[in-house]
């Protein structure tokens, strides 16, 4: 899905954090949200990912007009095509890892065919399988990280929103990671990722500084 942003403008609390700003974020892409601590990388993610309203412009998924989404149709949107990797991972430490990666799914209601030989190909491609029965307090941060991902592929998300995916990774698990979101996006999808890191920034087909 191609998602635009055109003039965005977001003030909290009475203060202007994001100006006029335009952005076009391709299938089949990475584009990374850059520029420095506070110029709104992660309030612009929000913006995209319609978690957050705007005060100015606009908002189109494959050319429509979703600034006005009703929270219905905003709902419709994250339970039938986004996924959200945020920065505390969205995942429920007193659930077993199988329950963290179809729970999204079950809860929205979204159907996902052949679910439990799906589920056995995401817990593969995470690098995860075999452990879909422990706790995911278990896991360290990267193995989260990873956890989240396995999420989005298999609700089969059409855009993935991310947030910082790689802060406190050490090198190993930065790799890891950054290759499953080049795999994801390789596949036709739209991935969007608000980071500071230099070696997922290079990994990313578009460069967007924010606020500049
Ligand atoms: N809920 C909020 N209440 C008040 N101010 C906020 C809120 N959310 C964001 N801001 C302000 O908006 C500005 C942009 O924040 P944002 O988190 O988007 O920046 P960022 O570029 O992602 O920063 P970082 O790289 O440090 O994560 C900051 O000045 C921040 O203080």
């Amino acid at each position: 899905m191609l998602i635009e942003g055109q003039d965005l403008s977001v003030s909290i609390g009475g203060r202007r954090v994001l100006e006029s700003e335009t952005i076009s974020c391709k299938p089949g892409m990475m584009t990374a949200l850059v520029g420095p601590s506070g110029c709104g990388k992660t309030t612009l993610l929000h913006c995209l990912g319609l978690l957050l309203p705007v005060d100015q412009g606009r908002i189109l998924i494959d050319g429509d007009d979703v600034t006005k989404y009703s929270t219905v149709a905003r709902r419709h949107f994250w339970r039938d095509h986004a996924a959200f990797i945020l920065q505390d991972y969205g995942i429920m430490d007193d659930e077993s890892i199988a329950f963290n990666i179809t729970m999204g799914v079950s809860l929205l209601g979204k159907r996902v065919t052949g679910n439990q030989a799906r589920l056995v190909e995401v817990l593969e491609q995470t690098g995860l399988q075999g452990r879909e029965n422990e706790l995911a307090s278990h896991l360290s941060g990267g193995e989260k990280q990873r956890l989240a991902l396995a999420r989005a592929i298999y609700k089969d998300a059409s855009i993935l929103f991310i947030d910082e995916p790689t802060a406190s990774l050490d090198a190993a698990n930065r790799k890891k990671v950054i290759e499953l979101f080049s795999d994801f996006a390789m596949r036709g999808r739209t991935v969007i990722v608000a980071t500071h890191d230099s070696e997922m920034i290079n990994a990313c087909g578009v460069r967007h500084e924010v606020g500049s």
